[in-house]
């Protein structure tokens, strides 16, 4: 049995207090085998955790992770003309190897800034998958479908590849990787095909993930043609369930919170995706009052525009007072927990908190720096002060994903630099 010891650190413990103490790890199992005091463990590979905060892997709960090819590529616009004019125009021109080539920068920067889990939506999701398992990360992946514009035959076609990508890869990579049946949203896929597929999915027991309420403008075209909110549509599909979480979630009025909490229905809350398209203020902390799951999401790099889960959590500090007009709203605590154990749980996977039998997905954050000084409150340090270049090591499965640093399962540079190619010659190809 090998073991790792996370050493001569303080740890962030599932109820969020801070206390000194060593990890041991089981790199068999990929479990926390040990909380302990420190100097009482022994492993046989050691990470130094000395002047640094062990916290959990962060879970990023809703994002696009190849969508890195197209950072700052179109800003300052709203979501339905940066998608139409922009994005749409450029992804219908991507190849499988692009897709490899954004997912590996967008897995990198991940691992960086000590992100252990995603929630992808995309295509060519075989690349995204290989890039996974190649990164060590845990993923709920899945084959988006989208049928505005496209024939019945066409339509069909998509949709039932969102199933049977799910069906194939669910279970990859050693079962870090699992699936989601992934409607776009509830605009982009048709009433009929939403009937048909969704019982299949539910019964295929698959979970669900799809994009809603994210703008008013995707809102008033459900109203006007079903006559009910969107999700209220939603549940009359079979949508809404506990294996199901829907990115954003802005316009959501009092009932349709009461439905998300009554069907125990989760929220991926992307901030700075709806600061950045000017879609609206969740009512994250109302969510989290009713009951709701919530976890934290980046969305694509292209409407971020990075994917660190610190500058994630510190908007979600921030949009959760504005959008309350309370101070107290989305206190560092709560914002710790929808990035951590919040979207572990909307992704199933038993991770998001540091204790012995969970999985072994942690991060260890330098302390020992002028921004993070004092250390009066460490909770309140990883909202408000840290950012994801401070993380150390970061650790998935029981395994070291990086070191003082360095990456391992990827030659960094060379990620960085053929995306870089792939990004150029997409945009080119599109703009030609
Ligand atoms: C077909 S994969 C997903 C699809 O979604 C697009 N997308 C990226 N960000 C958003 C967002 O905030 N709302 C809706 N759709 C989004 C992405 O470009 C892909 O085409
Ligand atoms: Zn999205």
């Amino acid at each position: 049995m090998s073991e790792l010891l996370v050493s001569g650190g303080r740890v962030l413990r599932p109820d969020l207090t801070v206390e000194r103490a060593d990890v041991l790890v089981d790199q068999d199992s990929g479990d926390v085998a040990a909380v302990g005091e420190p100097g009482a463990l022994s492993g046989d590979d050691e990470l130094d955790a000395s002047e640094g905060l062990v916290v959990p892997g962060l879970v990023n709960a809703h994002t696009h992770v190849a969508m890195t090819l197209l950072r700052g590529y179109a800003d300052d616009k709203p979501l339905d003309a940066w998608l139409q004019e922009d994005i749409w125009p450029v992804e219908a021109e991507l190849t499988p190897k692009d897709v490899r080539a954004g997912a590996e920068l967008g897995l990198v920067e991940m691992i960086k800034s000590g992100t252990t889990a995603l929630s992808d939506m995309y295509f060519h999701v075989d690349e995204i998958a290989g890039a996974v398992e190649q990164a060590g990360l845990r993923a709920v992946l899945g084959h988006t479908a989208v049928t505005v514009g496209k024939d019945e035959a066409d339509a069909r076609e998509d949709v039932q590849q969102s199933l049977d990508v799910a069906e194939r890869l669910d279970g990859a990579a050693d079962g870090r990787i699992r699936t989601t049946f992934q409607p776009h949203s509830l605009t982009t896929v048709g009433e009929e095909l939403l009937r048909e597929f969704v019982p299949a999915a539910n019964d295929a027991g698959r979970p669900i993930h799809l994009h809603a309420n994210e703008t008013s403008d995707e809102v008033g075209p459900i109203v006007d043609e079903h006559g009910k909110r969107p999700l209220e549509y939603a549940d009359d599909l079979g949508v809404l369930g506990p294996d199901t979480w829907i990115a954003h979630g802005v316009h959501v009025d009092e009932r349709e919170i009461e439905l998300l909490a009554d069907t125990d229905t989760g929220v991926a809350h992307c901030p700075a995706s709806n600061m950045k398209l000017a879609s609206g203020m969740a009512p994250v902390q109302e969510l989290l009052d009713a009951g709701v799951t919530v976890g934290l999401g980046t969305d694509g790099a292209a409407s971020n525009n990075d994917l660190s889960m610190f500058d994630e959590m510190r908007d979600a500090a921030m949009i959760g007072k504005l959008a309350a007009e309370d101070a107290s709203a989305m206190a560092a605590a709560s914002v710790v927990e929808i990035a951590t154990a919040g979207g572990a749980e909307l992704l199933g996977f038993d991770s998001g908190r540091i204790e012995a039998g969970a999985n072994a997905d942690l991060a260890v954050v330098d302390l020992d720096q002028p921004h993070l000084t004092p250390a009066h409150d460490l909770v309140s340090h990883l909202v408000y002060a840290a950012s994801g270049s401070d993380v150390r090591h970061t650790v998935c499965d029981g395994t070291v994903l990086m070191r003082d640093r360095d990456v391992k399962p990827f030659d960094e540079a060379t990620v960085v630099e053929r995306a870089d190619e792939h990004a150029t010659a997409l945009v080119g190809r599109a703009t030609e």
